[in-house]
């Protein structure tokens, strides 16, 4: 790693709104160094986790280091691809803190978009330089020059540097790669001070222990050096350093400038916090900043479906949290569930996606509890202040076609449904993004959910009044969709206080055998029923399964 000098270095990150083709314009990056081969297979190779391939959508951001010869000479780019999506933006304001610039991709069809905008802001504030990049120039509909004068408009940044490109077809995109070299300036960094090394990502791997993604603003480490993590002020011995390119490569240095792994026996998920800063044992520095803590939206209990489960999902929650360190996690109990946690979440998909590599990536088995957003609330008889309804602050236009406005929402409206119906009201057109704006009064009422005149824990629900009627109606008919018929009638109900405000009834089960037929399909059918009963939870003398409680909650955010 000696042969990169400083000036040598470049340190970026691809943003974009969702599905604008960050992860395919990171393929051809990689395809066009030679760090990968090149290939038809080659698809979001830096989309590593299972979750990210099924939904098609980056949930992490990943970092490779790609080698580069411009003009005689061998430059180290630091690339490190991030989600799109809203909710994972604290993976974007992270890996901006290794970078000194940004190619900001804008879809030649879509145009700018709220993602757009939020993610030009964060490399703007953190005062990175911004290279726009007009991708899908192939498209049938692609308007680049359209693009171009919006990125003019709302960015102020001259249309002759956007580079117009393919990213599928590998269209132009050795003029990025140019870029970069050209407008991104080098880390300022010395590599004669003592070492300081900023952790901005990390993960647990069961045999390693955990393994640090640093960026070194000062100094060399080394494989074999004592180092000291400034939060813990614990020791630690390295045992590996390297590159991730993009699978880890060891080099026995890193040096100031550079982005890798580093592995020093840290063995509680504890010890390895986001934004520590790691210096060498006998040359203490000053800390560097490290991160904002994120700040969650969303809240869920989360409870083992088993509860001898307990131990092994709390350390399963404590990894994951450790690579997804926007989570947080309290402890929690319920009369109907057990112990479990309260988790906050940036949104609706960040909590789906949570649960998911739960499932995948440890095998747990957890019930999720009705989202909630956080309310402030005053026990008193006084008069409360009426609701605020959405409040509109401000409009620009972006172009003949396109307008920005801003609102003031409640929070609850835009978690839970708002995004949906946005995007089919404009049939795709519209995008939005949202930032915490504080708290407001509002008239709240607590909404349980009843079956056979039993309290559904894992339903109950803060909601405004006005809406009380219209959510306990959707919930209550998604819930008669979700559950099996069984050897009784089931009352399922909403409920304000003893007030009932919406009813459907589940019919008696009908059972199997009153059909006749084939023999092996009944047996298939009794298995199923088998396996189906272990995920069940009892509520009264309802059985409920607990893919049921999730189903209720996507239909809340398509009504
Ligand atoms: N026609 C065309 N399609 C493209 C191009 N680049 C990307 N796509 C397609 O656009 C879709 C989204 O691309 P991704 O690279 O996954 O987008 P992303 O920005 O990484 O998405 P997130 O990580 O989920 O935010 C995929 O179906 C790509 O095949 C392009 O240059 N032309």
């Amino acid at each position: 790693m000696s042969r990169f000098p400083v000036e040598n270095i470049r340190n970026f990150s691809i943003v974009a709104h969702v599905d604008h083709g960050k992860s395919t314009l990171a393929d051809r990056l990689l395809e066009l160094t030679g760090t990968i081969d090149k290939t038809e297979n080659n698809k979001q190779v830096l989309d590593k986790l299972q979750v990210e391939r099924e939904r098609g959508i980056t949930v992490k951001a990943q970092t490779a280091s790609l080698f580069y010869n411009c003009e005689g000479k061998q430059y180290l780019l630091n690339l490190i691809d991030t989600p799109g999506h809203v909710d994972f933006s604290y993976e974007v304001s992270r890996s901006l803190s290794a970078c000194q610039g940004v190619l900001l991709v804008v879809d030649a069809n879509e145009g700018i978009q709220a993602q757009t905008v939020a993610n030009f802001f964060l490399a703007f504030e953190a005062q990175l330089s911004v290279i726009p990049v007009i991708n899908k120039i192939d498209l049938k509909n692609a308007d680049p020059e359209r693009v171009e004068n919006q990125i003019e408009k709302v960015f102020d940044i001259p249309s002759d540097e956007c580079i117009k490109i393919s990213a599928k077809l590998g269209t132009n995109v050795e003029s990025v790669l140019q870029a970069v070299i050209e407008r991104i300036p080098p880390p300022k960094v010395h590599r004669k001070n003592p070492l300081r090394a900023l952790v901005f990502d990390s993960t647990f791997d069961q045999y390693r222990g955990v393994i640090a993604n640093v960026a070194l603003f000062d100094g060399v480490v080394s494989k074999g050096d004592k180092i000291v993590s400034a939060h813990t002020q614990k020791t630690y011995e390295v045992n590996e350093v390297g590159v991730l390119n993009p699978n880890e490569q060891p080099t026995h240095k890193l040096y100031a400038g550079q982005v890798g792994y580093l592995i020093a026996g840290m063995k509680n998920v504890i010890e390895a916090q986001i934004g520590d800063t790691l210096y060498l044992h006998k040359q203490p520095v000053e800390p560097l900043p490290g991160f904002k803590s994120a700040k969650p939206m969303v809240f869920a209990g989360m409870y083992p479906v088993d509860q001898s489960e307990y131990n092994n999902l709390k350390s399963a929650i404590e990894k994951l949290t450790l690579n997804d360190s926007s989570v947080t996690v309290h402890r929690d109990s319920s009369l109907a569930l057990g112990a479990g946690w309260r988790l906050g979440f940036l949104g609706l998909l960040h909590m789906e996606v949570f649960n998911q590599r739960l499932e995948q990536e440890y095998n747990a088995s957890v019930i999720l509890t009705t989202p909630t957003v956080p309310y402030k609330a005053v026990l008193s008889s006084s008069k409360l202040i009426k609701a605020r309804r959405a409040v509109q602050k401000n409009m620009i236009f972006i172009d003949q076609n396109r307008v920005m406005l801003k609102y003031l929402f409640p929070l609850n409206e835009i978690v839970v449904d708002f995004y949906d119906s946005l995007k089919s009201l404009s049939s795709g057109y519209a995008s939005f993004d949202y930032e915490d704006a504080g708290y407001q009064t509002a008239e709240l009422v607590k909404m349980d959910i009843l079956l056979n005149g039993n309290t559904v824990e894992e339903l109950v629900t803060v909601v405004h009044k006005d809406k009380a009627h219209s959510i306990g109606k959707a919930i209550c008919e998604r819930l008669k969709d979700s559950l099996p018929r069984q050897l009784f009638e089931i009352a399922i109900q909403a409920a304000i206080g003893s007030k009932i405000i919406a009813r459907e009834t589940l019919p008696i089960f009908k059972n199997i055998f009153q059909y006749g037929g084939d023999i092996t399909r009944k047996m298939k059918l009794l298995k199923r029923q088998a396996e189906g009963k272990k995920k069940l939870r009892k509520i009264g003398n309802v059985e409920v399964p607990k893919d049921a409680f999730i189903k209720v909650l996507k239909t809340r955010s398509s009504k």
